[in-house]
């Protein structure tokens, strides 16, 4: 059993997030860390998550276990990771992965920056490898370097897109009943079939939900159960609020969850985990002028015409762009009224890249030219724009999917101008972050 981050001594400061974040996730965890009585004064409840990570992914029908398969270039656990990662208030987080995938994991963890991770080896079923990742928590157990938390949050290693309010709600309800679980309504009704593969008969559907994680559980409780657990759970249980029960008499209070809690196990599933997290990085919008009088103009009519395609359009002229790329935006659009020169875009990928941003998601850039062709023959301008694919080169190497847009317009039709380019640019970023399907290479 391996503890503590890999070449680290112990827990580090919240996860691969950019240097300096500011704004929305920080108030967001201060104020649920509040909740769990960390007032001035109030020693804050202890909060750990284990996350089975020791599976093979047959019913995934491929070679890669599941939780390391790509999705944009980056493997499927690295998201559930930062999912965490994200939650300040969680301070350490125990993956169990297999010995033959544990430097693996450890490259991952390196390669994305992730802190606060712990690696134990897994068992030979779900609930021995989180049995494991719980005795990497518990006091009881030799060389035992983690603190013994108040509350465990479990979740597998693949349901990437578990946010703050439900791990919130899962330990806040663990705090008062011991036990707590994410539950959805069913999709298809439950039915039991006879000896001969006939219906015997069916449960009403409305009267069941589906259990889904996250769970949490005050860690005695949970750590208590799987100690008395017989061989055949440890063997064929899928559901850790059932050992609750059995072993701890402890009955789990459910809480409603979001759709996007469900466990990648088919691969439509990554499918549309893909699918799902180039919707989610494709919404944010940066648009950087190279000048403030153009911010004004230029940049208000884009802002305007973008907003009816987007969700989070901002226009800047560039002295607010680091805060702008510490809330992770990872689109930008950097117009160049002025000249065809990339020193605008140059220093726009300088940042980009000082930043990180690009090693968790690819960063769309695309810088835009306008040239007025009664005043600049095309000729002399499209070789200075075409040195774009150089640059473009370059940057791919660092995950930043950089493009070229050339407007080449009359003054006087600047307005109409303007509607054509940004349908070119919604094409372009569309376009961008279509990119290749990673789940093709896992055939
Ligand atoms: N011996 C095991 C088996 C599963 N898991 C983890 O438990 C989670 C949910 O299990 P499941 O979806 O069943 O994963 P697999 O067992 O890998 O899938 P399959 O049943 O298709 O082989 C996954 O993160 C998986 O890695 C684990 O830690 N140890
Ligand atoms: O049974 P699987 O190993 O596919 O999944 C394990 C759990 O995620 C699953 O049983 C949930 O219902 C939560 O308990």
């Amino acid at each position: 059993m391996e503890l503590g981050p890999p070449g680290g001594s112990g827990p580090a400061e919240p996860g691969p997030r950019l240097r300096g974040l500011r704004g929305a996730d920080a108030a967001a965890s201060a104020s649920s860390l509040s909740r769990f009585g960390a007032e001035a004064g109030c020693r804050a409840s202890a909060v750990a998550a284990v996350l089975p990570a020791g599976g093979s992914g047959e019913r995934m029908g491929v070679p890669t276990p599941k939780q390391f398969c790509p999705i944009l270039e980056r493997p499927l656990i690295s998201y559930t990771l930062q999912a965490l990662e994200r939650v300040s208030w969680i301070k350490d987080i125990i993956v169990a992965v297999t010995r033959e995938n544990m430097e693996t994991m450890k490259g991952i963890i390196q390669r994305y920056q992730h802190k606060r991770i712990s690696l134990v080896e897994a068992g030979v079923t779900r609930h021995r490898s989180i049995f494991n990742g719980l005795k990497a928590l518990a006091e009881d157990q030799p060389n035992c370097r983690l603190s013994k938390p108040e509350v465990v949050i479990i979740h597998d290693a693949v349901r990437p897109f578990v946010e703050e309010d439900v791990l919130l709600k899962v330990v806040t309800a663990a705090q008062e009943h011991g036990a707590s679980g994410a539950i959805r309504p069913l999709v298809s009704t439950v039915i039991s079939p006879s000896a001969d593969s006939c219906l015997d008969h069916s449960l009403e559907r409305a009267r069941y939900r589906a259990s889904e994680m996250p769970q949490a559980f005050l860690f005695d409780v949970i750590y208590d159960a799987y100690q008395q657990c017989s061989d055949y759970d440890l063997e064929f249980g899928t559901e850790c609020l059932h050992l609750a029960l059995k072993y701890s008499h402890i009955k789990a209070k459910l809480v409603e969850g979001s759709p996007d809690l469900w466990k990648v196990t088919y691969k439509r599933d990554l499918y549309a985990a893909e699918s799902i997290i180039k919707e989610r990085i494709s919404q944010k919008v940066c648009v950087v002028m190279d000048t403030k009088e153009d911010e004004e103009h230029v940049g208000h009519c884009l802002e305007e015409m973008l907003k009816t395609e987007l969700n989070h359009v901002k226009v800047t002229s560039g002295q607010d762009l680091q805060q702008i790329i510490l809330e992770q935006c990872y689109n930008f659009v950097c117009v160049n009224v002025m000249t065809s020169d990339f020193e605008e875009t140059q220093r726009l990928l300088n940042m980009v890249e000082e930043s990180n941003l690009s090693i968790l998601y690819p960063v769309v850039v695309i810088s835009v030219h306008f040239l007025d062709y009664e005043s600049v023959p095309l000729g002399q301008k499209m070789e200075k724009v075409m040195q774009i694919r150089e640059f473009a080169k370059e940057a791919k190497k660092r995950n930043i999917l950089l493009s070229g847009l050339l407007i080449y317009f009359p003054q006087r039709a600047f307005n109409s101008t303007m509607c054509y380019f940004v349908r070119s640019l919604i094409i372009k970023l569309r376009e961008r972050l279509g990119g290749k399907k990673d789940v093709d290479r896992h055939g």
